[in-house]
């Protein structure tokens, strides 16, 4: 039977074709028609095109406008937004806890699942709780505050290499987000792989910026019909690979081996981070395979670089547009300076950037005002549902919030949340602590950015 319609088709003319249109647009107007009578979401206000298909996230993330748009339909909605069949964006404030509290099972979406691609190891798009718990413990440590301590003095090398670049360029027009990007992704270097990947010695990438900016641009909208990335994988040996979203598995993993190969020659006598994944490897190698390392080494040169440039460039651009900020912000670092009889030029130690409760403030401010992370943090829902408000939102749904929209709640964060206002951060301390806790431009619960304490020395540091 089925050999039988597949040879019609085959054999089909054009006037079968045309014959049968009508009668199939029909039946697929039909199953659009009942699916969306039958959807528990229905009720759930929205753009009218999400309510059958994912095609309107696709069409939006491609704009790369998502993180506006989805402030725009939330203004317009309300607090529950449907934005697919099956996916829904909370702004609800009381749901955050729920949706990423620690231990609260709501998996990672199958967004994720192209940007892992047939991986075993990758702690930002592990779907499986458990593997990412287990994953994530193996490594945490050299995450943690207690070491930032050790990657302090390769952090101001390249910021003192930064400052001699940007003296030798004294009058020229610099764009200042291309050399906090050529910073951070220095940066990374160095603390990963004891050498800088060289981009601030001759002001330009070696293509990096290129591959990732496409990676990042096909991995948002593919992830949202990941079917299509398997298909376009499965079709690949016939049309070709069009999707850059694989070089992340490809060229960027064949780029982490290529500095893990070089940092072995060279040797070092740092503790850099590939050493201490090494450690970790020496006493635990059934869990941590050469790929695992090269994979945790090319998280920290993706989910590293391009995040930290972006909130040191957000902190810039706020601090300098606002010139009572910027005052304040010098005079409390002149003061520090005069306090600790630190000599111009040289970088702040991290204990005295830590007691600078203004500069503080601003790093918070900028990243509340910015976050360098604009895509929703998809979920999904366990199969005993999510009640929000009157709305009862069925297990497999899917359910995001999004740092943009959230930073914007005036409940949370006061009624001049859309002002560039760092000190908000300052005053009473029961409202700074709901705004800590709402705060979302590292994620939230088990999924939070592993690497915020390593983004944040740089972020304090530089700015
Ligand atoms: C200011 C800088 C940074 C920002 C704003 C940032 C933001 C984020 C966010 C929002 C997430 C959660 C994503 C989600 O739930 O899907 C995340 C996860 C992650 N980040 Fe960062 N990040 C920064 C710096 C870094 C650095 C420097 C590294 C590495 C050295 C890093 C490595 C990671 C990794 C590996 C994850 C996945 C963690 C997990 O799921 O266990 N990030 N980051």
């Amino acid at each position: 039977m089925g050999e039988n319609l597949i040879s019609t088709v085959l054999r089909a003319d054009r006037q079968d074709i045309l014959r049968y249109a009508p009668f199939m647009g029909i039946a697929l107007l039909s199953i659009l028609v009942i699916n969306y009578f039958r959807n528990p979401l229905r009720n759930v206000p929205g753009p009218f095109w999400a309510k059958f298909s994912n095609l309107w996230l696709v069409y939006h993330t491609r704009q790369g406008r998502m993180h506006r748009k989805i402030i725009e339909v939330h203004e317009k909605y309300g607090p529950l937004v449907r934005l697919g069949p099956h996916e829904i964006s909370t702004a609800d404030i009381d749901s955050l806890r729920t949706i990423y509290g620690s231990g609260n099972d709501f998996r990672k979406s199958d967004w994720y699942m192209p940007w892992q691609g047939n991986r075993k190891w990758d702690l930002f798009s592990e779907r499986n709780e458990s593997i990412h718990r287990a994953q994530r413990r193996l490594v945490s440590h050299i995450y943690s505050l207690s070491n930032m301590k050790k990657l302090e003095p390769y952090v101001d090398s390249a910021i003192l290499f930064l400052l001699k670049k940007l003296a030798s360029m004294e009058g020229e027009k610099i764009d200042v987000g291309r050399w906090t990007r050529l910073f951070a992704f220095d940066v990374i270097g160095e603390v990963t792989f004891s050498k800088r990947f060289g981009f601030m010695d001759e002001g330009i990438d070696d293509g990096a910026f290129t591959m990732i900016d496409n990676i990042l641009q096909c991995a948002n909208w593919v992830g949202h019909i990941p079917w299509f990335y398997y298909l376009s994988i499965w079709l690949a040996p016939i049309i070709g690979n069009h999707l850059a979203i694989t070089q992340r598995q490809g060229k960027l993993l064949q780029i982490s081996q290529q500095n893990i190969k070089e940092r072995k020659e060279r040797g070092t006598d740092r503790n850099d981070m590939l050493e201490q994944l090494f450690e970790v490897q020496r006493e635990k190698p059934d869990k941590l395979d050469d790929i695992c390392v090269a994979s945790m080494a090319a998280s920290n040169i993706f989910a590293g670089s391009d995040s930290t440039s972006v909130s040191i460039s957000a902190f810039l651009y706020h601090t300098l547009r606002n010139p009572e900020v910027k005052k304040k912000l010098i005079d409390e670092i002149n003061e520090h300076a005069a306090m600790n009889n630190i000599p111009h030029g040289t970088v702040f130690d991290l204990e005295i950037i830590n007691n600078m409760p203004f500069l503080q403030a601003c790093m918070y401010e900028a990243l509340r005002c910015h976050p360098a992370v604009g895509v929703s943090l998809g979920r999904v829902v366990p199969p005993s549902g999510l009640q929000i408000g009157e709305q009862f939102i069925p297990g497999g749904s899917g359910i995001s919030a999004n740092a943009w929209v959230i930073h914007q709640n005036k409940d949370i964060f006061g009624e001049d949340a859309d002002k560039f206002r760092p000190e908000r951060w300052m005053e009473e301390p029961d409202r700074v602590a709901t705004m800590r806790r709402n705060f979302l431009s590292f994620g939230a619960g088990s999924r939070y950015c592993i690497g915020r304490n390593v983004g944040w020395l740089e972020m304090s540091k530089a700015s």
